[in-house]
């Protein structure tokens, strides 16, 4: 059950990243680190996490995207927003202010590089392919796929260590979620929220007044997420008492959260929370997304939230036996029909 908490709890994942290997004792103890965050706030910052990437290079890869003209962004726009476009589920989604001003975002979404084995089968006039392969700007338009491809790569590896702790946190042995990286969707999502001029800023609790959002209160459906935020701030997550804490910049962490689907999962034993992002004010001192000072019409936010998710055909069990089970695609198609960058007027997902 999620709890009173006034600021999210710390994680040093260090032990992952070692070269020797982790040790038994230390798997325990972070397994039940975990399992107590998860069981709590259901929100944690992760420290000294086993990637590559330091956090500048992570949104300077982003900053590239965003930064790139209108035009070669909406060439890779899913077919909600391009009719004559293939792409349904990976590619581009531009800011949508006639639909929803509390959400105002552009994102870029890459799933897996290598293609899905197994073939769609759910619904041959399903709207969304969930199996499809990414699309990319040309190459002397963003040299960085590859780094993209290999961020990608880390987050998932390191998304599959953290299950396998789960795992052994709720008394199942440490390969149990192995079979959801079967032709796992996860999803690199790069996410721009430009800076608005009415936006208020200080990012105190804010359970009564006002504020102007860019990210409408959810809980993220899936399994696990791992999310990059930059220094701008923003993000809140709600305890129980229906309070919004703020979650401050942390060098160099990762946030991590459970989604809908993980706390099912678990019997009920983590919870997936609340959470929102509040629309990042214009300001001279923020960065602009192609990393300049000033650029008062692009200034604003970059997060960078990986979604783990397993295969389309993945048939995901509670951890307490006889309590049924979801296939994955079924679970994420029925929950597109609530996200905003996934609205058009045509009929069924
Ligand atoms: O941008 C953020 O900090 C959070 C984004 C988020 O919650 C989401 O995309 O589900
Ligand atoms: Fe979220």
């Amino acid at each position: 059950m999620t709890t009173t908490f006034s600021s999210l709890p710390v994680v040093d994942v260090g032990p992952l990243g070692s070269p020797s290997g982790t040790s038994p004792e230390e798997e325990m103890i972070l397994s039940k680190r975990l399992y107590d965050v998860f069981a709590t706030t259901g929100f944690a910052y992760l420290t000294n996490v086993p990637l590559s990437f330091k956090h500048e290079d992570v949104f300077n890869l982003s900053r590239k995207f965003f930064a790139l003209p209108e035009d070669e962004k909406m060439k890779l726009a899913k077919r909600s927003f391009r009719r004559e476009h293939k792409n349904t589920y990976r590619g581009y989604f531009p800011t949508q202010p006639e639909l929803a001003s509390d959400n105002l975002k552009e994102g870029f979404e890459i799933g897996p590089a290598k293609p899905i084995r197994a073939q769609s089968t759910i619904s041959p006039c399903s709207k969304f392919n969930l199996a499809e392969p990414n699309v990319w700007p040309d190459k002397n338009i963003l040299p960085e796929r590859p780094n993209l491809e290999k961020l990608y790569i880390e987050l998932q590896t390191l998304a599959s260590k953290l299950l396998s702790l789960l795992a052994v946190s709720l008394g199942k042995p440490s390969d149990f979620f192995t079979p959801y990286l079967d032709d796992s969707l996860s999803t690199l999502r790069l996410l721009h929220y430009p800076a608005m001029a009415s936006a208020a800023s200080g990012s105190g609790s804010a359970s009564t007044e006002e504020v102007k959002l860019s990210c409408t209160p959810h809980t993220d459906s899936g399994i696990l997420t791992l999310l990059h935020q930059d220094s701008t701030g923003g993000l809140e997550v709600r305890n129980s008492s229906g309070e919004w804490v703020s979650t401050p910049y942390v060098p160099e962490s990762l946030v991590v959260n459970i989604g809908d689907l993980m706390a099912k999962v678990s019997g009920g034993r983590f919870v997936a929370t609340m959470h929102r992002v509040r629309a990042p004010a214009k300001s001279s001192s923020a960065a602009s997304v192609t990393g300049q000072q000033s650029d008062g019409a692009q200034i604003g936010r970059i997060s960078v939230p990986f979604f783990f998710e397993p295969g389309e055909h993945c048939l995901v069990r509670s951890v307490d036996e006889d309590e049924g089970f979801v296939v994955y695609g079924e679970h994420v198609r029925a929950k597109m029909k609530t996200w905003v960058e996934f609205q058009d007027d045509e009929d069924e997902n």
